[in-house]
């Protein structure tokens, strides 16, 4: 049937109407401006000042769209470049905000790093700004293009999704984009308990304090630390006998839904290192698995078996993915010899995973199940870490486990941290969180010095100060731990066995 343009409601209800369309350029206001520039992992950002109501806006607007789309959104070609977003000035509420930024016509354009956003101004004859104007604009080939120029890239309008990847032999530029990943992974883990109500009981209750005291202690990120750290300390009043309110009727104040474990602005849908090239691989479970894999490198000898036991109880409670937590907690349930060393615990997860890895390729290639860029192998492969191989052949590989052990801890702790390091804004925020992401990459030290804990809370919040409380507490109660929680998947006593053994379960 044929539509005359200018009836949108017909438009609308057909669904091509442009504003039913999802924008991948992100709508930005007075109150979320800073929250999204200063927490976005892009390197860049373009930020457009339009009018609704201007009609040259509206024309540029699909062009604008065009480059967005290489860069935002959930089937960005090139995630985590270029962060494009857009101030609406017609609106009350961004009038002030547009002034910061002299905007005397529409549209107008501007670059800059995004934290370089934050709090920020612009004047038209300022020196020295790091914010520039973008020049030329008109289209979205001439927008590409002044983009490219400024990072020296070659983008180009048709690329293809995952065109530019290779499968996970890339891993090693790409694992620092994980630590937002494995963000995104405890957010999607704690909303799905959070939506099926699967803290149901006192040992379900358990499993997951215990898990959070592994994330406080533990996770790579500052915001996850802190915000699992909000949570267990009010679980008491939350939770009380493993009953937890998840109601958010009016008024109610103390829910679990009130929470959010890693701070209110992970974006969703976002996995950027885990993305999938469909919709439907990848993702949460590949999240999970990285958030193990960097749990367990940052664990001290003492919490080996703690940890151990926690991961599997929180697999076996919470991932609800019946045939896998079957298989994991059978795997867990193997593990005669309980944990002394951190080592065993980072061996231990990883032989697991290759074990569902090389199960998962003979169905993926049976059924055409998997992801055709991401083929299940066993991992990691020679060319991320030559030393590992000791020798292999087709048929079997003879790890040199000293090797793997320290690609392990280098690959999830230092590499994965490194991104807020190139990320940070000013000099002292530098020194905050490098300092207190610091206190989350792995190291074999076996307390975190208490003056220095405390000059990161001083100098940050309060957190720095919970987080080392909770890994001191988590020091001092490891024999404690080991009593109480470590009975599903250990025989005590059995603490001497031989390295060779462990060698053999593995
Ligand atoms: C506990 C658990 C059990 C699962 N069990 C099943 C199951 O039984 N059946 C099923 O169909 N799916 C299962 N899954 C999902 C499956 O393992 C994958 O997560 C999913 O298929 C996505 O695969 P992926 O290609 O993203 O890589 P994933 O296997 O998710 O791995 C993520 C990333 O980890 C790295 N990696 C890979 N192997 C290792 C290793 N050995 N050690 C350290 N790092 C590694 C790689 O960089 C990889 O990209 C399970 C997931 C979890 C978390």
């Amino acid at each position: 049937a044929s539509v005359s343009p200018g009836s949108r409601s017909i438009l609308r209800d057909i669904g091509i109407n442009n504003s039913d369309q999802k924008d991948n350029a992100v709508e930005l206001n007075a109150t979320n401006f800073d929250s999204v520039f200063q927490d976005s992992s892009a390197k860049y950002a373009v930020l457009e000042f339009f009018a609704h109501w201007c009609p040259a806006c509206r024309n540029y607007k699909p062009h604008y769209e065009k480059v967005a789309k290489l860069f935002n959104g959930a089937d960005a070609v090139h995630p985590g470049v270029v962060l494009m977003t857009r101030v609406d000035c017609a609106l009350k509420m961004n009038v002030q905000l547009c002034d910061k930024f002299s905007i005397n016509h529409f549209p107008m354009l501007f670059w800059a790093p995004p934290k370089k956003f934050v709090d920020s101004s612009w004047k038209p004859k300022q020196e020295k700004s790091e914010i520039s104007v973008v020049d030329e604009w008109r289209t979205a080939d001439l927008l590409l293009s002044w983009i490219n120029k400024q990072i020296g890239s070659s983008y180009g309008l048709n690329d293809q999704k995952f065109g530019n990847l290779l499968p996970n032999i890339s891993d090693h530029e790409q694992i620092s984009q994980a630590i937002f990943d494995i963000e995104e992974a405890t957010e999607e883990a704690f909303g799905i308990i959070l939506s099926l109500k699967a803290i149901k009981s006192s040992e379900t209750g358990t499993s997951f304090i215990r898990f959070l005291q592994l994330l406080v202690a533990h996770h790579p990120s500052r915001r996850c630390r802190k915000g699992s750290a909000e949570i267990l300390v009010n679980f008491d009043d939350l939770c009380p006998s493993g009953e937890c309110s998840y109601d958010q009727e009016a008024g109610a104040k103390d829910t679990l839904r009130n929470y959010h474990i890693c701070g209110k602005d992970i974006p969703r849908g976002n996995y950027m290192f885990c993305r999938g090239s469909k919709n439907e691989t990848r993702g949460f479970s590949c999240g999970l698995w990285v958030l193990m894999h960097s749990l367990s490198v940052r664990i001290e000898d003492g919490e080996s078996q703690f940890a151990f036991t926690t991961i599997c109880d929180f697999i076996n409670n919470f991932f609800m993915c019946d045939d896998c937590r079957q298989h994991f907690h059978d795997m867990c349930l193997s593990v005669k010899t309980p944990f002394k060393k951190a080592r065993d615990i980072v061996l231990w997860l990883w032989s697991t995973h290759n074990k569902v890895n090389e199960r998962l390729k003979k169905d993926e290639e049976s059924l055409g199940t998997g992801d055709p860029k991401f083929p299940k192998m066993i991992w990691p492969p020679k060319q991320l870490c030559p030393s590992c191989y000791l020798s292999s052949t087709q048929k079997s590989i003879d790890w040199d486990h000293d090797e793997v052990y320290k690609f392990l801890k280098k690959y999830y702790g230092e590499k994965l941290v490194s991104i807020y390091k190139k990320n940070s804004v000013s000099a002292r925020k530098e020194e905050v969180v490098v300092a207190a992401e610091e206190m989350a990459v792995p190291t074999n030290a076996l307390v975190v010095p208490v003056g220095a804990a405390l000059a990161i809370a001083l100098a940050s919040c309060a957190f720095g100060a919970l987080a080392c409380y909770w890994r001191t507490q988590q020091k001092n109660r490891k024999s404690h731990y080991l009593k109480r929680y470590s009975s599903n998947y250990m025989v005590m006593n059995t603490f001497g066995n031989s390295e060779s053994e462990r060698e053999k379960e593995r």
